[in-house]
């Protein structure tokens, strides 16, 4: 049997029954070439019968000269009518693709329960209907629904409707899991029975519902099924279908079977967060293979181990799906970790330097108190520019001052005034803003812009406060994550403290310092980073 096995992608059709994902017809196109670049061999658009979104992709898709074989999905005819007059598989002959996935009931209780028809009646809306498409010369696939479950209650009849799809010509037979409640071991087993009754070839559809998807597809695989059919990170009805960028790489690069060329498998990452970006649907960062965490390393001993060997602590090279490796520096680092922040930032500090170990227990003090480094790279790289003895103050803060006033007649007013030192001169500067945070940012920029006219390219592009310790309520700790964007790059910066005006202080001087400091050299290794954790757009 060959080891090649066909991959169906079901993002653009099952993918948007998951709740939250929703596509226009721009969207699936440009999903749609991005699955193509990937190497998927059929892509599911939609169903034509559904929505007029659906009909425009199919419209739209009859130009993009995919190599993906462009597939519409639809039901097998209603039943008491006959195929020819089936609204429904009109359409599907009307979108012109040359691939129709019908689904059709295979579980006796679904047939008698949800269609409200006979097991016989059944039987004929699934031969007349793969025989009107056959005759029409389409390829067709059948997805058994509930397959496992009908089997398992009544083998026979699933059997029979399997055998029905086989005998008018269907080119595939599906079997679905569809409420995603069956076992690798049984769908094993099931599946290397069912080889032995039906000579089409056979895929999978699973559902997720036990967190089991991948590792059931994966048994199917190794029982003899050579179609799978699944979505872009899972996405699906209730808890998804198999996740697509989990199973390939298992199935090539665990199990030995071909689905993707290397190059193609190389585009993998690239691919999922294109798709959660347009889903606007955020992707986990622990996300297997794909997530920005797959191939992060925090621990202090896995630091340094991975510094010797990355077979240490990765289970493959993250290159082969298109991710990268990347160091965490946190509380939980050792030297080995600051070292390699720093040979990436290109700061020269070597492991027998006191610097490296006073660096790191600056950062394990800050930690203690509230900071967070892992979400606020540009801080992180100041305090290693600092404790390289790179940086020379810029400016220092002599007072602040906020003022909050709300009358009764009007809205409320913010007011900052600061005086700062900056080349041995003392400014000080008023300014209004919409918010405290607000008034305060722009006197600083303000008091800053005589001596450090590039300022005005930068600004504030979002704003995070999470309370530390909700216990003591407004006593609470709280951290201020400051991203800001400019010089076509985007960095975050972090500042912690008992008082959320001192703490959003300290986060944006932070900000205004990386930019005027390192802009030239690090805002461009900062962006990159950044977009490695999904945090700017592609
Ligand atoms: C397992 C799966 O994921 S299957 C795909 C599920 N996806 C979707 O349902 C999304 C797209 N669906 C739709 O846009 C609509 O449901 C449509 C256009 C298909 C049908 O809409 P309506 O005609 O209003 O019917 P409605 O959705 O209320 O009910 C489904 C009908 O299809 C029938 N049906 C269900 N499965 C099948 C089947 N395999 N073959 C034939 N008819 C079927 C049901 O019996 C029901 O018929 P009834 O109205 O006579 O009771
Ligand atoms: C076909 C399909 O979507 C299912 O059975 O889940």
């Amino acid at each position: 049997m060959s080891n090649q096995v066909f991959v169906f992608d079901t993002t653009l059709r099952d993918g948007t029954q998951g709740e939250g994902v929703s596509f226009t017809a721009e969207d699936k196109i440009k999903i749609a070439r991005k699955l193509d670049e990937l190497g998927v061999h059929y892509i599911e658009g939609g169903n034509p019968g559904s929505n007029k979104k659906d009909i425009e992709f199919f419209e739209r898709a009859k130009n993009l000269k995919l190599r993906a074989k462009v597939t519409a999905f639809g039901s097998t005819r209603r039943k008491d009518t006959i195929a020819e007059h089936d609204v429904n598989l009109n359409r599907i002959m009307e979108s012109e693709v040359s691939t129709a996935a019908l689904v059709g009931k295979s579980w006796d209780y679904q047939v008698t329960t949800a269609l409200q028809t006979t097991l016989e009646e059944n039987l004929a809306m699934i031969y007349d209907s793969f025989r009107y498409l056959k005759h029409k010369g389409m390829e067709t696939i059948y997805d058994a629904e509930h397959f496992f479950d009908g089997f398992k209650r009544n083998p026979e009849y699933a059997i029979a409707a399997i055998r029905k799809a086989e005998e008018a010509g269907a080119d595939w037979i599906v079997l679905c899991d569809t409420n995603g409640g069956s076992l690798p071991g049984e769908i094993a087993e099931i599946v290397a029975h069912v080889r032995t009754l039906v000579h089409t070839p056979l895929g999978l559809h699973p559902h997720n519902d036990c967190d089991l998807a991948v590792a059931n597809t994966m048994a199917a695989v190794q029982a003899g099924v050579r179609q799978v059919q699944g979505t872009i990170n899972g996405y699906g009805e209730r808890c998804g279908n198999v996740n697509l960028c989990s199973l390939v790489p298992n199935l090539q690069l665990k199990l030995g079977y071909e689905c993707f060329s290397d190059e193609q498998l190389a585009l993998l990452t690239g691919s999922a967060r294109f798709v959660s970006e347009i889903a606007n649907v955020h992707m986990p960062v622990n996300q297997p293979y794909v997530g920005a965490a797959a191939f992060a390393h925090k621990g202090g001993i896995h630091v340094s181990a991975i510094m010797k060997d990355p077979k240490t602590y990765e289970h493959i090279a993250p290159e082969l799906v298109g991710n990268k490796q990347r160091i965490l520096v946190s509380e939980l680092s050792g030297q080995s970790n600051i070292i390699v922040k720093a040979q990436e930032m290109k700061l020269n500090i070597n492991l027998e330097s006191s610097e490296t170990r006073l660096i790191m227990n600056k950062i394990k003090d800050l930690e203690h108190q509230g900071y967070q480094f892992e979400g606020a790279d540009a801080s992180l790289e100041l305090l290693l520019r600092e404790g390289s003895g790179e940086i020379e103050e810029m400016f220092t803060l002599e007072s602040f001052k906020v003022l909050v006033e709300k009358a009764s007649s009007n809205g409320v007013k913010s007011e900052a005034i600061v005086k700062l030192k900056v080349r041995g001169q003392t400014v000080y500067m008023a300014a209004e803003g919409n918010g405290p945070v607000n008034a305060l940012d722009r006197a600083l920029r303000k008091a800053l812009h005589q001596f450090y006219p590039q300022i005005e390219q930068m600004h504030m592009s979002d704003y995070k406060v999470r309370v530390l310790d909700e216990k003591d309520a407004t006593a609470a700790k709280v951290r201020v994550l400051v991203e800001s964007s400019g010089f076509g790059s985007t960095w975050s910066t972090v500042g912690v403290s008992g008082n959320v005006i001192e703490a959003s202080w300290n986060a944006l001087v932070d900000s205004i310092r990386y930019a005027l400091i390192g802009r030239a050299s690090a805002s461009h290794l900062n962006n990159k980073l950044n977009q490695d954790r999904g945090l700017v757009n592609h």
